[in-house]
């Protein structure tokens, strides 16, 4: 593979466990720019945990993590950020009585970054502009998961990991969401969406990894996982497998 199309992400036999529980058990994927990659998979497969071992929150315990040709396992995530990663979380968890406006400032301060949009641009691209000045308290979810983005997206990330941020918003939402989404990846932005909502995840990816037990165990359309009898089984349970 040459240098401009190799992966930007490489994830390699990747390992996390929590006392002998083994949540990653030798995960390998990739991701390269401008593209879209779903992890899915049931409740505690481990894809929460994959994003929290590669954004640098979690140390791994085996396995490799490159990006861009150097190894990042273990990198703490302020750092990661300097490196062009950064992520949302499952649950936002803003300064709830900092404004919106200071709540991206101290994001922008942890990762130091230092080529920053103009913020009054992305606060109005995500429907933020008007509450800019008012504490982060008054957000509702869908506006607070909206802040999440834009603190991350305001470090510039070459690779954004997307944890379950379409859950609880309404269907208008989630279509506005979608495009920008997928403007972001058409901007050459690598994205990792976690999500359990499936019509979301067949609309947004490219490619779907699905995960089970640590482990991925399809990789490819999720048109196509959909009818492979070992996802079918591990998402509805054996007697419904083909
Ligand atoms: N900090 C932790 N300490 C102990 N166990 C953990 C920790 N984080 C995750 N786990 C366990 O690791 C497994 C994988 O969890 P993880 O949250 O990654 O799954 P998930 O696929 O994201 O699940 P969900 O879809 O429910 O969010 C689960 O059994 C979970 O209980």
């Amino acid at each position: 593979m040459s240098p401009e199309n190799a992966p930007l992400l490489n994830v390699s036999k990747l390992e996390k466990r929590f006392g002998g529980f083994y949540a990653l058990d030798g995960l390998s994927f990739h991701v390269s720019s401008g593209e879209i990659l779903g992890l899915v998979g049931p409740n505690g497969s481990g894809k929460t945990t994959a994003i929290n071992v590669i954004s640098g929150l979690y140390a791994p315990d085996g396995g490799e993590i490159v990006l861009e040709g150097g190894s990042i396992g273990g990198v703490a995530s302020h750092k990661l950020v300097h490196r062009g990663i950064n992520r949302t979380f499952q649950i936002p968890k803003p300064f709830l009585s900092l404004t919106v406006r200071q709540n991206v400032e101290v994001a922008l301060a942890y990762g130091g970054a230092t080529d920053v949009p103009a913020m009054a641009d992305l606060l109005e691209e995500y429907r933020l502009a008007e509450l800019a000045d008012r504490p982060a308290a008054d957000l509702n979810s869908s506006q607070q998961k909206m802040l999440d983005l834009v603190r991350a997206l305001a470090t510039r990330p070459r690779l954004l990991l997307l944890d379950e941020l379409a859950a609880g918003l309404n269907p208008a939402e989630l279509d506005w969401v979608t495009e920008r989404i997928k403007a972001l990846a058409k901007s050459g932005m690598a994205i990792i969406v976690v999500e359990h909502l499936m019509g979301f995840i067949e609309h947004i990816t490219d490619r779907v990894i699905v995960m089970n037990a640590g482990k991925e165990i399809f990789e490819g359309k999720l048109a196509v996982a959909v009818k492979v009898p070992q996802v079918i089984e591990v998402f509805l349970g054996g007697e419904h497998a083909a």
